[in-house]
């Protein structure tokens, strides 16, 4: 089977020029089939509180009403997509910017909450696998934004971690698939505030117990669970640490494993 590589890049790293132009110098060196996937939530915040909005998350997910919709937009398909592509394209690395309405690429399903009103927020339902993979193999590097839609003409703002998850998990069916989560710490910590406390391996059971234990929380709770659930669905591997370890593996990082 062909290898796929998915790499996820966080707001924290999007935000820092000088961290983006060294993960993307990075990213560009890798060998092989490659996709990229691109948060942005805190320029989005910083851009909607600009213009007098107030962003709100709940459970890592951002109320998303038309107003919110049109900054997300905005800024991940637009600002941030863009200019990533652009800085590949100066690195020889032949990226395209996707958003899920891009060729049906990622379609979803506006998220129905019994007590919760998200607004116009989605659930990754289907993945075009197919067009993916013809992509790839026409040497491509899809760089996909944080946007998906429904397929009645709605744009829908979608978890960026969850959409490296459920690309990987597509991806799986015809390939052999690495996926890294890449942020700006060196993994998965004892202590989140020391970067030298980096736990090298964590299965679900481990897991559980440092929830409990409040030393796994906030974005970490739902990376992992996209994590276990991309595990438990084909993924071959997945690791979660500091973009340095893209370029030099014996830089610690966090393999999970069920
Ligand atoms: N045990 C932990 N180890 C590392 N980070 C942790 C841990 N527990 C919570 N975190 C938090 O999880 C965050 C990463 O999740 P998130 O904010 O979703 O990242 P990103 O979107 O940049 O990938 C870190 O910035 C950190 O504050
Ligand atoms: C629905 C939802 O919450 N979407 C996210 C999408 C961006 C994202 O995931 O960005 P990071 O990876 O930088 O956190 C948001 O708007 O914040």
């Amino acid at each position: 089977m062909k290898k796929v590589t998915v790499i996820k890049i966080g707001g924290n790293i999007i935000d820092n020029p000088a961290e983006l132009e060294q993960f993307l110098t990075d990213f560009s060196k890798i060998e092989g089939y490659k996709v990229l996937v691109h948060g942005g939530g805190k320029s989005a915040t910083k851009m909607a509180q600009s213009i007098g909005l107030v962003p709100q998350m709940i459970d890592g997910r951002r109320i998303t009403d038309a107003p919110m919709l049109d900054v997300v937009v905005m800024i991940y398909a637009g600002q941030i997509n863009k200019h990533i592509v652009a800085q590949l394209q100066a690195k020889d690395n032949n990226a395209i910017g996707f958003s899920g309405a891009d060729g049906n690429l990622i379609q979803s399903t506006k998220r129905n909450h019994p007590t919760i009103d998200y607004g116009f927020v989605g659930d990754v339902k289907q993945v075009n696998t197919k067009l993916l993979a013809t992509l790839l193999e026409a040497r491509v590097v899809p760089v996909f934004c944080a946007i998906t839609h429904d397929k009645n003409g709605q744009l829908l703002n979608t978890n960026a971690d969850t959409i490296a998850s459920e690309l990987s998990i597509a991806l799986s069916e015809v390939f052999d698939v690495t996926l890294t989560y890449c942020f700006e710490k060196q993994g998965v910590l004892q202590d989140s505030e020391d970067d030298s406390s980096v736990i090298t391996e964590i299965n679900e059971a481990l897991y559980q117990k440092l929830k409990e234990e409040k030393v796994i929380h906030s974005g970490m709770i739902p990376k992992l669970d996209n994590c276990f659930n991309s595990l438990s669905r084909g993924v071959q591997k997945i690791k979660i640490g500091h973009h340095k370890m893209l370029q030099n593996s014996d830089i610690p990082h966090t393999t999970i494993t069920l």
